[in-house]
């Protein structure tokens, strides 16, 4: 018992280690939005500048600056020349990265914490130098249990840095001031506060309070360049079990991790004597996020969460062309030119290409962020492995195997991505590696003796092609998966699957109501991807007769993400740029070249990725895309052995729309309650085939909370049901399945497709087995008949081939709609189509509206302030305010109704009267059932 009371205490001393990294960590989070990876690197150099500045000059004469100073005045200066360090990487990085994704920048401080480390490493070396305690410690009795006293020391500092930022958050000008930026950038700069002001304060007061605990705790963890930097992940850990909300529940937060993990530690030995798994306690974090994110978490982002840009992709075109002697060159080079050292490296570059191409589905089609992907590899190759020292598997049954795992293995990480997303899911995916790699991977039970596992030659049908032996044939062999890996991931973008997975990372919400099965698309995302990544452990486990499991640690996982977004996540060549950059990849043999450069290398290749994320947050490859597209455009037509690429051409024979299956929209007794406000009160209607419904009433009258509860986005109590059945309870796509379809007031155009493949998403809703031999034989665009008539009616034809962004806001609006309606709704639900449209173009919307009710049968409810818009196309409208109905009947009853003009239409019924616009009045009830 009373080691577990020591080990509590202890556990105080980590928490509150934790919680002054914690602070910085919020500090920065409020004032710039950035969640800082790179605070514990902070932490590091501020331990590491105390110790040069207060030791004798022997500590590192190589630095020439002064060195025994006081400690007060080192401990000080050490501190200011830590904050000016981030106040450096504020200005330099961040603010000029203000409008790429979260996404870039969370990978930009993880460039940031390589760089110092590099510096570090290049200036103190990796030799954990002697620190001296600053804090009093000598050992305190408590009970049975001693402790020392700088623990008591720490917690103490820990609370009192808390409660003075909490006064300075509460009762100062710069705390409200941070605060007011937090909440709301925009709102805060136009009253007249500077957004960059605050954010390079707050990365000052963030990196200065890193420095401090960096000095505080440098005597009990040690000082080397990777030693504090991995504390990020508990730390994190706690800010999310604070929710990123106050200093005080961050302190409580910090405690309970450190005291919990502490305890934890202390079973560590018995727990791995039982299951043979290491390091338990290391997977605390892992356990808390999981726990806490998913139970926050939700399967669909909320209104207005949707919509961040992440980094763009390619089209996902196989040039064969270039593919083909570009193969043949380098084979040649591999079996006659290619000297042993080369083709090692070679080899480890295609294998390293596979395990980041994983990245590029999973990041960039499918824009799930997960630093574990190297650890899935290391999973992998060390169930191949095992299955060779233990079941005599042979290289290829051990391939194919440990490829399958792996992808079970990816898809367990596609569970919190179910319910979680973007930064929080790349926090849980860093926690699992960091646990993965301590707890199996560094685990001699499962990896084996430093020596490693010896799987022996690899060999396929008795051919020897082992790297050891044979390292041209290896290189060869790797090459030829990597080209087979590669054709996959091309056809994965250009097919169905790749088609769900991009309209899912673009917008989850207009993904589901397109019918696209987000959890599902995560999922096989997942698997994919898992298996690719353990297709490439496998390769590496294998290259030699004996493999080892060191080289996966949690750092190189984060490299492997910094790589590959510089490289370009979107890009399958992008994989290729950045496997040059891996340990042991082409780039090492600069090493063998230049032996002066290599000390230098590990940090100019930081500067240099923290240059090319800066000024393409894309990636180099999507630049040089750019530039190859016009050098193709030109070449290309001279190339003999090239065809030019067909692109579809939508048929110019007149296609007449297909009834739609009709069905009743019945809405009965439909309320939905944010907490406590009550947005949509008991309401029933009901819109029926052919038939065109307005919902009209002021702002905040619950219009657009009716459209998501209806349409499945939103919980509701009542019913809905869609001809004779009941659909509550049923997600967004099974809704828009069974053909109940929604647009959006902001569109929700997925902006990295074209306008045909906007199109399509709704009509690849059903993946199968067709969706998956598209992965080796992409099928031909085809357009189905509602499709087709959908763009012949709205004029679509000329703008298949651009992007949304090439296009005109009117033009947006009509492609909305047309994706709405290429998923065949019985029943199609409007959110305000025509706002920001002029009175000719809303009066040409209108007519298309009612073609759609009237040509097609579709039953419309639409949702509109524009009144001469809604009176000339409606059959019935109902009026709400404060989520209740305020009366119904036909445009010209409404009009009259007095309840409608009180809460809504007031002058405006006067003027409609009295001033009809361009619109052409339809004439209610023209072939409605009523
Ligand atoms: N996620 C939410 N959490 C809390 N309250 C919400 C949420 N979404 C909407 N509300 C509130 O519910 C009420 C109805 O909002 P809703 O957006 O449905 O109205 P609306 O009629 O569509 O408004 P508008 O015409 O401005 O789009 C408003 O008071 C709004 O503030």
């Amino acid at each position: 018992m009373s080691d577990i009371i020591q080990f509590g205490l202890l556990g105080l001393g980590l928490g509150a280690i934790y919680a002054l990294l914690g602070q910085g960590v919020l500090l920065i989070y409020r004032g710039s939005g950035v969640v800082n990876i790179a605070h514990g690197g902070f932490a590091m150099i501020g331990a590491y500048l105390y110790l040069q500045f207060s030791s004798p000059s022997s500590f590192n004469a190589s630095v020439p600056v002064t060195a025994g100073l006081p400690p007060v005045l080192a401990f000080v200066l050490a501190v200011v020349v830590t904050a000016l360090l981030g106040l450096a990487v504020d200005q330099l990085v961040l603010r000029r990265m203000r409008n790429a994704s979260p996404l870039t920048r969370l990978i930009a401080t993880l460039i940031v914490l390589l760089v110092l480390q590099a510096g570090a490493a290049k200036i103190w070396g990796y030799a954990p130098p002697f620190v001296k305690p600053i804090l009093p410690s000598s050992l305190l009795k408590i009970g049975d249990a001693s402790i020392s006293e700088s623990y008591f020391w720490l917690l103490g500092i820990g609370i009192v840095i808390t409660a003075a930022l909490m006064i300075v958050w509460r009762y100062t000008r710069i705390g409200w001031v941070t605060a007011a930026v937090s909440q709301n950038e925009r709102g805060a700069a136009a009253l007249g506060i500077s957004p960059g002001f605050v954010s390079s304060a707050t990365w000052v007061a963030g990196t200065a309070l890193a420095a401090v605990a960096g000095i505080l705790v440098a005597p009990i963890t040690q000082v080397s360049p990777t030693a504090l930097s991995l504390l990020i992940i508990p730390v994190l850990a706690a800010l999310v079990l604070a929710d990123f909300k106050s200093f005080p529940l961050v302190l409580a937060a910090s405690l309970f991790m450190g005291v919990a993990q502490t305890i934890l530690i202390r079973f560590n030995a018995d727990f791995k004597n039982l299951t043979g798994i290491a390091a338990v306690s290391d997977a605390f974090p892992l356990i808390v996020l999981i726990v806490v994110l998913l139970a926050r978490g939700s399967s669909l982002p909320l209104r207005g969460q949707a919509g961040e840009r992440l980094p763009l992709i390619g089209n996902g075109r196989f040039r064969w062309g270039i593919v083909i002697p570009l193969f043949v060159v380098v084979m040649l080079l591999i079996f006659l030119v290619f000297p042993t050292t080369w083709l090692s490296a070679l080899s480890v570059t295609f294998v390293v290409s596979i395990i980041l191409l994983s990245l590029v589905v999973l990041i960039g089609y499918t824009g799930q962020v997960s630093i574990a992907q190297y650890a899935i590899a290391a999973v992998g190759g060390l169930i191949g492995a095992r299955l060779t020292v233990d079941l005599g598997f042979t290289f290829i049954p051990a391939l194919i195997v440990g490829t399958l795992a792996a992808a079970v293995i990816g898809l367990l990480f596609a569970l919190p991505a179910l319910r979680t997303r973007g930064v929080n899911l790349a926090v849980i995916t860093l926690a699992a590696t960091w646990a993965v790699n301590d707890m199996i991977l560094t685990n001699s039970n499962f990896s084996g003796t430093s020596a490693g596992l010896r799987v022996g030659q690899a060999s396929i049908l008795g051919l020897d092609i082992s790297g050891s032996t044979h390292p041209e044939r290896y290189a060869a062999f790797t090459l030829i998966v990597l080209v087979i890996a590669m054709f996959v991931v091309t056809n994965l973008r250009r097919g169905r699957l790749g088609r769900s997975m991009i309209a899912v990372r673009s917008n989850e919400r207009a993904a589901s109501a397109s019918g696209v099965n987000v959890s599902r698309t995560k999922m096989i995302s997942f698997t994919i991807s898992g298996a690719l990544a353990g297709l490439g452990g496998i390769l590496l486990t294998y290259q030699f007769t004996t493999a080892s499991f060191t080289q996966y640690d949690t750092f190189t996982s984060m490299l492997a993400v910094a790589w590959i977004v510089i490289g370009g996540v979107g890009f399958v060549v992008g994989a290729i740029f950045a496997a040059v950059g891996a340990p042991s990849a082409l780039s090492s043999l600069i090493a063998l070249n230049w032996q002066g450069f290599v000390d230098w290398l590990p940090l100019i290749a930081g500067l240099g990725s923290l240059g090319a994320i800066i000024f393409n947050p894309h990636g180099i490859v999507q630049d040089l895309s750019v530039r190859f597209g016009k050098l193709e455009k030109r070449i290309a037509p001279k190339l003999p052995w090239v065809r030019p690429v067909k692109r579809f051409e939508p048929s110019t024979e007149a296609v007449t729309p297909t009834r739609v299956e009709p069905k009743n929209l019945t809405v009965t007794g439909l309320s939905v309650r944010y907490g406590g406000v009550v947005a949509v009160d008991s309401l029933s209607f009901e819109v029926r085939p052919g038939q065109v419904v307005g919902l009209i009433g002021p702002n905040g009258a619950g219009k657009t909370s009716l459209m998501d509860a209806v349409s499945g986005f939103t919980p509701y109590s009542g019913s809905v049901s869609l001809g004779d059945e009941k659909i509550d309870g049923w997600a967004p796509h099974r809704r828009a399945g069974h053909g109940i379809v929604r647009s959006f007031q902001g569109l929700e155009l997925f902006p990295e497709m074209t306008v045909l493949e906007n199109l399509q998403v709704p009509q690849d809703r059903k993946i199968g087995l067709k969706a998956l031999l598209e992965l080796v034989r992409p099928s031909k665009t085809v357009l189905d008949p509602v499709t087709m008539a959908a763009v012949q009616d709205f004029g679509l034809a000329p703008l298949l081939h651009k992007t949304p962004d090439d296009i005109s806001y009117g033009e947006r609006r009509l492609v909305a709609i047309a994706r709405a309606v290429a998923a065949k709704p019985s029943v199609l639900l409007l959110d305000e189509p025509v706002a920001g449209l002029s009175d000719s173009e809303s009066a040409e919307f209108g007519r298309l509206v009612r073609r759609l009710a009237d040509s097609w049968g579709m039953a419309v409810l639409v949702i509109e302030h524009d009144m001469n818009f809604v009176m000339s196309i409606c059959d019935r409208i109902t009026v709400i305010d404060f989520g209740k109905h305020v009366c119904d009947g036909t445009a010209g009853e409404v009009r009259e109704n007095p309840a409608a003009i009180a809460a809504y239409l007031g002058d405006d019924a006067e003027e409609n009267d009295s001033e009809p616009t361009g619109a052409t009045p339809v004439v209610a009830g023209k072939g409605a059932h009523r």
